[in-house]
């Protein structure tokens, strides 16, 4: 388990002060993959560091497993960041080194016998799906190879916590779906918690059951990933579909007078219901589909949808009671 309580780190340079991080807090549930999100500079990578002290917060608590980070000496620091694993967009692998001593790094410096490292990495490059690589140096792999051999050596000392630092920012799509697979698996067999920092949205909907928006330096949303889809207006849904182009339909050629724009958000069981069935059948409103997007996040079905809305006034009125009830209605876009 993690836990940031206001969290505030200000990075002072000859006079200068930048605040990277403001009164921070967020909770990762044990075995939970948890992604932080935000554009560049909003302060991830620093919050992430937070975590394990590779920087130190200038005011806030950090709890990791129960312990508290920032009242450890420095042989107790070394020892806690034995169970926290760490990842990184740049792979940060020494060049010099082979696979197998690549992982094997930490379990050296944690005085691991000889036998048991040899048992440890075999393991782990079985893991990893990298055992005909044991040899290889880092130059003569590719890309999605290295990040594994990173993911080996950070789960090599056992940790139950593994921060991600952008890890599949410099991977193509198909290689990111397979090391997040990874992760995943990862997550599940060993139940590993996760807290990762990503501005890609398709990692936060890949494998991530919550997630916090970042911006300059505060948490300006937090929950679980599906709630956040759903919820109409969330920081979340807006930065992972793109706007709708709303205004050249609302001059759509045919659309009828009268009709409603409206947007329309479903999600598990919203988007398991026949909408557009119940809108005709119980109050005589026409949906006609002009923009939108289902996909699978989690498992679940989620969908956001741009329709056009018409029938009688008091009819399309009622529809749209409906629809803020079910909690399908994001927001009301224009007349028609
Ligand atoms: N060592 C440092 N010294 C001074 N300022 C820093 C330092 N590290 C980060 N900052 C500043 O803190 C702010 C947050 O930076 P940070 O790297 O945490 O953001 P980020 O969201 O990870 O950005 P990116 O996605 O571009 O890596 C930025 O304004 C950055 O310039």
């Amino acid at each position: 388990m993690i836990e940031l309580r206001d969290v505030s780190k200000v990075y002072r340079h000859g006079g200068r002060e930048v605040t990277a991080l403001e009164g921070v807090s967020l909770r990762v549930a044990p075995g939970e993959v948890f992604g932080v999100l935000g554009h560049s500079g909003a302060g991830k990578s620093t919050l992430i560091r937070c975590v394990n002290l590779l920087e130190r917060p200038t005011a806030g608590e950090v709890k990791v497993e129960g312990r508290d980070m920032l009242a450890l000496g420095p042989r107790e620091l070394r020892q806690a960041r034995q169970g926290i694993g760490m990842i990184f967009q740049h792979f940060n692998l020494f060049s010099a080194q082979t696979v197998a001593e690549n992982i094997a790094y930490p379990l050296a410096i944690a005085g691991w016998p000889p036998g048991r490292i040899r048992e440890r990495v075999d393991e782990l490059l079985s893991l990893v799906d990298l055992s005909d690589k044991a040899w290889a140096y880092p130059a003569q792999l590719s890309g999605g190879q290295k990040q594994r051999v990173g993911i080996a050596r950070a789960l090599a000392p056992r940790p139950r916590v593994l921060l991600s630092d952008e890890a599949t920012s410099a991977l193509d799509p198909e290689t990111t779906r397979a090391v997040l697979g990874l992760l995943r698996d990862i997550n599940r067999q060993l139940g590993l918690t996760i807290l990762l920092i990503t501005h890609q949205t398709e990692v936060l909907k890949e494998i991530c059951r919550s997630a916090a928006v970042l911006e300059r330096g505060r948490v300006v949303e937090q929950g679980k990933v599906i709630d956040l889809l759903a919820l109409p207006g969330a920081r979340l849904s807006a930065l992972c579909y793109p706007p709708f182009t709303a205004g050249s339909w609302s001059v759509r050629p045919g659309g009828r007078p009268g009709g409603r724009l409206v947007c329309l958000s479903l999600a598990g069981d919203a988007a398991a219901q026949p909408v557009f069935a119940v809108l005709a059948r119980r109050f005589g409103v026409d949906a006609t589909l002009l923009e939108g997007t289902v996909e699978r996040v989690g498992g679940v079905p989620v969908g956001r949808l741009l329709v056009e809305l018409t029938g009688a006034p008091d009819a399309l009125e009622q529809a749209l009671s409906h629809l803020r009830e079910q909690r399908c209605l994001s927001e009301a876009v224009a007349h028609a």
